[in-house]
């Protein structure tokens, strides 16, 4: 069988790749694969077990189902950080209607240069930002509106509940239902559609690069390995020097960045450097292949991910396959100037991480602390605000994974107790990720949580909810 084996990384990385995976598993005897190792050597490890089969009451008996992270995210559970501008400081302009009628009615505006002042109203009060380098050219909007320069009626049901538009504002409405009536029309509709299919649509949808322009406010669900496009990550950082990859029992990768050969990982092919990987094969087959590993896609998602438990396993393996490009400490402040600026580009203005605050190495194997990863946030979000001084800047939410026990998480909570008092302009609090419903509740965890109010400390908490699939309220109700 071992002679059979091809030596055509493509196949290899073909074969890896999880849609050819499942035809393999398909078409193949089990142990005809093209891989580069032989499965029948290892046991998966154990966060690529099968999970038992969701229990009807989540936690019979006051057992908790565990929902064990990899290990290597079990070391980076652990850390925190402050606010970006000086507290008081008003460096976000405030859009307060002036017939808003009692109570307060406002909403963040964005002024970087994308609306044409004549849309703001009268109450806007603009700020230091107003003036700063305007991205966007109103030529370039208008060619967006062409219908703006004739004037259009405002469509009944206009949005916008009791606040009244300016007259610009109502030809931009109408120009906006208008695209949206022309999108309906068309024979295929984003909306219905899986969001596999959908995106290169909604990437070509005018109505979308209008929205891509439009102020956003702040983004505050983010979370840190899931920050950049997986394409930066490829056509980027997979094409450093001393990057290495290996392929795994469960058809995943795993990469490191080393100065030498690095050590085998048991489950794990041997380290292959990429750079020769490249070389003897198509790049963009290399490249694509990769990306299939960092993102679900996949022609047929109803068929790959029958289940919640199907689609959360491969959506945790991505993460476990991009956290040793992340890591690596040159890449990690990169990732996240890349993260700001891509988000600065869609008119985003602050930003809210959840951050595990893995360890991070060096290519020697030295390792940083959380202590460091925080401090990187910190220095890069300030270096970002320094260069976009329209841009409001980023706080981080320390997370640990939820499938960690009330020991656990308490010496988390501790040690984001010593984050907060340190970084406090970078850290904004604390919260627990992962698959909600196959987790733990959160009051598993309340003496844990309850450690900074008995010792009157204060400490955020930003706890995620509701992304269960599953209508039960004996999780967090
Ligand atoms: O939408 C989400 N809900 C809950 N947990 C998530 C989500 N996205 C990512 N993670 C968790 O955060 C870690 C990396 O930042 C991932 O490993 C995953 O467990």
């Amino acid at each position: 069988m071992e002679a059979e084996r091809s030596d055509s990384p493509k196949e290899i990385l073909d074969l890896d790749s999880h849609n050819a995976a499942a035809r393999r598993r398909n078409a193949l005897p089990p142990h005809a694969a093209n891989f580069p190792y032989d499965p029948r050597a290892v046991h998966p490890p154990p966060h690529m077990m099968p999970r038992p089969p969701y229990a009807p009451h989540p936690y019979p008996g006051g057992h908790y189902a565990t929902q064990r992270p990899h290990p290597h995210l079990m070391e980076a559970l652990q850390r925190p950080q402050h606010l970006p501008f000086p507290p008081g400081q008003p460096r976000m302009a405030l859009y307060r209607h002036p017939q808003a009628g009692g109570h307060f009615q406002g909403m963040a505006v964005q002024q970087r240069g994308l609306v044409p002042d004549h849309y703001l109203h009268p109450g806007t009060l603009l700020t230091q930002i107003k003036h700063r380098r305007p991205q966007l050219k109103h030529s370039t909007v208008y060619s967006l509106l062409p219908s703006l320069q004739h004037g259009s009626t405002v469509p009944p049901g206009c949005p916008g509940g009791t606040i009244l538009l300016t007259e610009a504002e109502q030809r931009l409405s109408a120009q906006l239902h208008e695209l949206k009536l022309q999108e309906i029309a068309r024979p295929e509709f984003p909306p219905a559609m899986h969001f596999f299919k959908a995106r290169a649509l909604i990437e070509r949808s005018p109505i979308f690069s209008l929205l891509q322009k439009m102020p956003k406010g702040a983004a505050l669900h983010l979370h840190d390995l899931a920050l950049v496009g997986v394409d930066w990550l490829v056509k980027n950082v997979t094409y450093r020097p001393h990057c290495y990859i290996c392929f795994t029992a469960a058809q995943s990768v795993r990469f490191l960045f080393s100065a030498q050969q690095p050590r085998t990982q048991p489950h794990c092919s041997p380290w292959l450097l990429l750079e020769t990987l490249r070389s003897k094969m198509n790049a963009t087959d290399l490249d694509n292949s990769l990306i299939q590993n960092l993102t679900l896609f996949t022609a047929d998602p109803e068929a790959a991910y029958p289940s919640q438990s199907a689609v959360w396993s491969r959506f945790e393996e991505t993460f476990f396959a991009a956290i040793g490009l992340i890591t690596h400490a040159p890449v990690f402040k990169d990732y996240f100037y890349q993260g700001l600026q891509q988000f600065y580009m869609d008119n985003v203005m602050y930003l809210e991480l959840r951050a595990l605050l893995p360890l991070t190495y060096e290519l020697d194997g030295s390792t940083h602390d959380k202590v460091w990863s925080l401090k990187a946030y910190q220095d890069v979000a300030r270096q970002f605000v320094m260069e976009h001084p329209d841009f409001l800047g980023a706080r981080v939410i320390f997370t640990v994974h939820r499938g960690l026990n009330s020991s656990e998480v308490k010496v988390a909570v501790e040690e984001a107790m010593r984050l907060q008092k340190e970084f406090p302009e970078v850290m904004a609090g604390f919260d627990l990720v992962g698959r909600e419903d196959s987790g733990r509740p959160l009051w598993y965890f309340r003496e844990a949580l309850s450690l900074p109010s008995e010792l009157g400390v204060t400490l955020p908490y930003f706890f995620h909810a509701g992304e269960t699939g599953e209508l039960i309220m004996t999780l967090d109700p």
